[in-house]
């Protein structure tokens, strides 16, 4: 699988503040419905009313929408087909679909279906009212304890359910998590996932994914599995109670020299339990990472997992 030419090995800057989302819709007096019913068939975008712009990704505008007759509140993303085809990336929007469409998780944002006209396709997105995690992140620089925790469990909640699908994830960033009401997380951003024939046959060789995050083997264009999604979290892990990735370096260059040698330097102000955490997983050999099974039994996740919000306690 080719690498696609304008892989963004780095930070968007989207204004993403998600306030007065909701403003231009007239969303009336009843509750809009939770369900989607949506004849995916015949769907146009005269179906909708289109809202605020709730941000701007490399291929377009994603846009807050509600669909005219059932009154559901969505997310729509627009991409221009001839972006598509300039940057080469027909192949990774077809295989983000293919993956994204068949996975119904509490903790992953929904794919409800697409449609298209001659210019752009469309996608019919879950609408996470918060946003991006990595303007959360952005405000508050870190997260505390409890709150790391909690987002750290739902993401691996999420990885749970898609390993147990044989896809790997591979491109995990505070990015590419969105928050819905109540701060549940949403894992989205499929366009570099890669579904495996079995789970531990099949490794893979391409290099991608974002060049903080990525791991040695990665790096080191080896094989790799799922155990890539386990060196991501705790990637994460260090990212949200620290602010920065690990490795992070002016040039690329120094940043996969320190991958390689997992050159991890924890502050002292982190929690020792966390910092265990951090450990377990940036494991240079993959075999030795923790699994996701073994996390809810971290003594940093039953530490602070009583001090989660109780909306978050339903998938446990
Ligand atoms: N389902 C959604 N609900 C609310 N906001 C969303 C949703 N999807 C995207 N957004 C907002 O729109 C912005 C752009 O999203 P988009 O998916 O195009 O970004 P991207 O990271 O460039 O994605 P891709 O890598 O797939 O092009 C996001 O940063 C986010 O703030």
């Amino acid at each position: 699988m080719p690498l696609p030419d304008k892989h963004p090995l780095g930070r968007l800057s989207v204004n993403t503040s998600g306030k007065n989302i909701r403003s231009k819709l007239n969303f009336g007096k009843k509750p809009a419905p939770s369900k989607i019913d949506i004849p995916m068939n015949r769907t146009s975008l005269s179906d909708f009313e289109i809202g605020k712009v709730l941000g701007k990704g490399k291929l377009g505008k994603v846009y807050c929408a509600k669909h005219k007759k059932s009154g559901f509140i969505c997310a729509i993303k627009v991409m221009a087909k001839k972006d598509l085809v300039a940057l080469k990336l027909k192949e990774n929007f077809r295989r983000e679909i293919e993956i994204q469409k068949g996975l119904v998780h509490p903790n992953i944002s929904r794919l409800y279906g697409f449609f298209f006209d001659s210019k752009n396709v469309y996608l019919i997105l879950e609408y996470a009212v918060h946003g991006e995690l990595y303007q959360l992140l952005k405000t508050y620089r870190r997260f505390d304890n409890v709150t790391a925790s909690n987002y750290i469990y739902q993401v691996s909640c999420a990885l749970q359910y898609l390993h147990s699908k044989n896809i790997i994830h591979r491109d995990i960033k505070p990015e590419n998590i969105l928050l819905s009401s109540s701060r549940t997380v949403k894992l989205s951003d499929f366009g570099w996932s890669v579904k495996s024939e079995s789970e531990t046959t099949n490794r893979r060789q391409t290099v991608c994914g974002t060049l903080d995050y990525l791991p040695p083997e990665m790096v080191q264009s080896q094989d790799h599995d799922y155990s890539v999604d386990l060196w991501l979290l705790g990637i994460l892990c260090y990212e949200f109670l620290v602010g920065r990735p690990p490795f992070e370096e002016q040039e690329k260059s120094a940043t996969y020299k320190r991958i390689v040698k997992v050159d991890l330097s924890i502050p002292s102000f982190v929690d020792g339990d966390a910092a265990d955490f951090i450990k377990r997983l940036l494991q240079r050999d993959s075999t030795k990472r923790m699994q996701l099974s073994e996390l809810s039994s971290h003594p940093w996740i039953q530490k602070y997992r009583p001090l989660w919000p109780k909306a978050q306690l339903i998938h446990t």
